[in-house]
């Protein structure tokens, strides 16, 4: 039997926070063509021990901020409710690109405001290529970023992992992916989509100066870590 404690009941938000239910995204499209974003999670069943008993969209900018109530049966059998905020932009891949040859690296350098307001010290980041899938599925969608961002047309496809890169708030799953490339897959500049705002400015990187990069922290991308670490613990340059 469901047994509901007050002092479980964890008040995430103010009570003037304002939510949305009806209007563009919801029973309109929105902008960007979507609609129905205070549906998903309601029809969650898998895990017996969270029941979902409300959605609630919270914010339909460019992508979408949810706060979800559910209720969540504990260990010790005790129900108690939840509300958890999550962010999602739909889920990412990223790419590794490495000339096993010259023994170097690409890697992209673009200006990323949310670590500049987060005290990295000028914003422009080093990271490996990726985006978000957007439409496709993550094979092509990361072979579309990789020509966008860097110039290269990726020959054999490495799938390597697929991870929650921040599982409390954010719903995005990154496709990670590893290829080897050689200069003749190099086939433009790079740089990204002006039109879309990028100015990504590519970095050919000694794998060894890469290393130093992330234990000085003049890399400190998540993705990218993980990346250029796999790639030490694979041996993909021995
Ligand atoms: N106008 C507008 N444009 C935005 C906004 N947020 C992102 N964009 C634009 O949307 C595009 C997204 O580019 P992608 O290459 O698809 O994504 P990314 O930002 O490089 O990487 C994303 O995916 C990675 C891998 O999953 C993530 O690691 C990274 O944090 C990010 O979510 C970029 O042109 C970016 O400027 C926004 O709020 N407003
Ligand atoms: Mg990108």
């Amino acid at each position: 039997m469901k047994q509901h404690r007050q002092e479980d009941r964890m008040i995430d938000q103010p009570e003037h926070a304002s939510d949305v239910r009806s209007g563009p995204g919801l029973d309109s499209p929105d902008p960007r063509g979507r609609t129905g974003l205070d549906r998903v999670g309601r029809d969650l069943t898998r895990n017996p021990d969270v029941i979902v008993k409300d959605v609630e969209l919270t914010s339909t900018g460019w992508h979408v901020l949810r706060r979800t109530t559910f209720d969540f049966r504990r260990r010790d059998g005790r129900w108690s409710e939840q509300q958890r905020e999550t962010y999602d932009r739909g889920n990412g891949a990223t790419i590794l690109l490495y000339d096993p040859v010259a023994r170097t690296v690409l890697l992209t350098k673009q200006f990323r405001f949310p670590a500049y307001v987060n005290e990295h010290p000028d914003g422009m980041l080093i990271e490996v290529a990726g985006g978000l899938l957007d439409d496709d599925d993550p094979e092509t969608a990361i072979r579309r970023e990789a020509e966008e961002e860097l110039g290269v047309t990726v020959g054999e496809l490495r799938h390597v992992f697929d991870l929650y890169m921040s599982p409390g708030s954010v719903t995005e799953r990154v496709h990670f992916y590893a290829a080897a490339y050689s200069g003749n897959d190099l086939r433009g500049a790079g740089g990204g989509l002006e039109d879309d705002g990028e100015d990504i400015e590519v970095l050919t990187v000694p794998y060894a100066v890469a290393l130093e990069m992330l234990k000085d922290g003049r890399i400190v991308d998540g993705k990218t870590v993980i990346l250029l670490q796999w790639a030490a613990l694979e041996g993909i340059f021995a």
